[in-house]
């Protein structure tokens, strides 16, 4: 049984597709976590519109689950550009900046956004706020050298500070596909995203955050019953 959360992604999913398909890229970004899960389900379908695309994943576990699909996955490290990204978001505010990372991928799906031309943004209805950190945390990617440095300047600056934890299969720090231990960073106060991603980037062993400001073109959200396509205005 289909919850409607489930549903909304899967919506969302297939419009991104449906979008990817009329951009026709060369190489594709692809995201990860569960939305992005259903997409690269959905891909088989057009295997022939697909056969020729070059993939390439923020994730190992997406870039296994494309690569099973049958598809051409390509090392980030060779690439400089993308033509087209998909990935989910954990929260999405109405200025189209989110929060991402939830799944403890913020750093590659960073590179891999920026290195793309066009970015799309799938996300089911329940990922809207009014303001990011409603729900989530700022996951900040720290190198494993820097932990306690960093840890004890966000605490300075005010932030409460947790390091992620495995829930199972393995225990102690969650640790990223670059190697990066997460700090999920939550702010006392009202941020502007755009001020707080600087002043997380100017402490020396941050890595990466979560947060993703004017980055995305297009953002689609999943219904039960429909989507709705947000998109950013060129100026
Ligand atoms: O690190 C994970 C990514 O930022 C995901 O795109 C994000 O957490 C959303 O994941 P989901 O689609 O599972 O809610």
């Amino acid at each position: 049984m289909f919850s409607d959360v489930d549903i909304a992604k899967q919506k969302a999913a297939e419009e991104a597709l449906k979008r990817v398909l009329s951009l026709k890229p060369r190489i594709l970004g692809v995201g990860t976590g569960s939305t992005v899960d259903v997409f690269i389900d959905m891909l088989p379908r057009f295997e022939k519109e697909l056969r020729n695309v070059t993939f390439v994943c923020v994730s190992l576990y997406s870039a296994y689950r494309v690569a099973q699909k049958g598809f051409n996955v390509s090392q980030l490290s060779v690439v400089s550009e993308v033509d087209v990204y998909v990935d989910g978001a954990d929260e999405i505010d109405s200025n189209m900046n989110m929060i991402k990372g939830g799944g403890g991928a913020s750093t590659l799906e960073k590179i891999v956004a920026y290195a793309s031309r066009y970015k799309i943004f799938i996300v089911d209805y329940t990922k809207l706020v009014k303001r990011l950190g409603e729900k989530h945390s700022i996951p900040v990617e720290v190198l494993p050298e820097a932990l306690n440095v960093v840890y004890k300047k966000l605490k300075e600056l005010g932030f409460e500070v947790s390091i992620r934890m495995v829930k199972s299969g393995k225990y102690g720090f969650v640790v990223s596909d670059t190697r990066g231990v997460i700090l999920d960073v939550k702010p006392s106060t009202d941020f502007d995203p755009k001020e707080l991603e600087l002043i997380l980037k100017r402490i020396p062993g941050v890595v990466e955050t979560g947060l993703f400001v004017d980055m995305a073109d297009e953002i689609i959200v999943g219904y039960p019953d429909r989507v709705e396509v947000l998109r950013r205005i060129k100026t």
